[in-house]
């Protein structure tokens, strides 16, 4: 498995080029990505700079010799690269395993080419086959919002923290609300809707943004496209 990561990681490379502007997504996948564009850049010299979408994708950028500046410091986006959770057919995401899908999403919705790298075990025919839908959202409400999601029947978990007491705290200070779902119809339409209840930050449904999955799989890296 880390071997199909470390593929469709150095096969992301191919969409570099001199001067660009990259958001750098979080998890283990694009880990890879980010070590090998700092191997990149030292290489060939390249005037690249970083977009992180959270503490792990920016502690990382910084060790790997990638120059990182803010949202607010550019005007475009040129690429942005990370991992997804699940795919579906449509090339429609859940993200948030590791609770930075608001960063990422904010980043990869404003990127010119959104890359998206998974292995072929992250291949779904419906959206929350496999993994709930992460939900970021304000603490106070956590309990309020859990209720009100049986109404899309889904049931909700709150995030607990590893190596700490209590819930998952996010990198903007809310908590992670874990849903799984009977089925979701319509993932776009589950997207909105789901950001339309007070107190949600975001949610982890990705409907229509990725442009480019590479998939790693035994037989090679593939390239998925919209
Ligand atoms: O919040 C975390 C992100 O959405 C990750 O990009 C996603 O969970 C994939 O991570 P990994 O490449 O470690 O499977």
């Amino acid at each position: 498995m880390e071997e199909l990561k470390k593929a469709v990681a150095k096969e992301a490379l191919s969409f570099v080029d001199d001067d660009m502007v990259i958001g750098l997504g979080t998890g283990s996948t694009t880990a890879y990505f980010i070590k090998l564009l700092g191997e990149l850049i030292r290489e060939e010299e390249l005037e690249v700079y970083g977009i992180p979408t959270s503490h792990q994708s920016r502690l990382l950028a910084i060790e790997s010799g990638i120059p990182v500046i803010s949202l607010d410091e550019t005007d475009a986006i040129d690429i942005a690269v990370d991992g997804a959770d699940e795919v579906d057919p449509n090339l429609n995401l859940i993200k948030g395993r590791g609770a930075a899908l608001t960063m990422e999403k904010i980043i990869e919705y404003r990127a010119g080419t959104f890359i998206v790298l998974v292995d072929e075990s992250k291949l779904v025919e419906r959206l929350g086959e496999k993994m709930p839908v992460p939900i970021e959202v304000i603490p106070a409400a956590w309990r309020a919002i859990a209720e009100e999601l049986e109404v899309f029947n889904a049931k909700a978990e709150l995030r607990m923290g590893v190596k700490k007491d209590g819930p998952v705290i996010t990198d903007n200070g809310n908590f992670i609300l874990d849903a799984k779902f009977e089925r979701i119809e319509d993932p776009l339409d589950m997207e909105i809707e789901l950001n339309t209840i007070p107190g949600v930050v975001e949610n982890g449904i990705f409907a229509d943004i990725a442009d480019v999955v590479l998939v790693g799989t035994r037989d090679g890296v593939k390239k998925l496209e919209r």
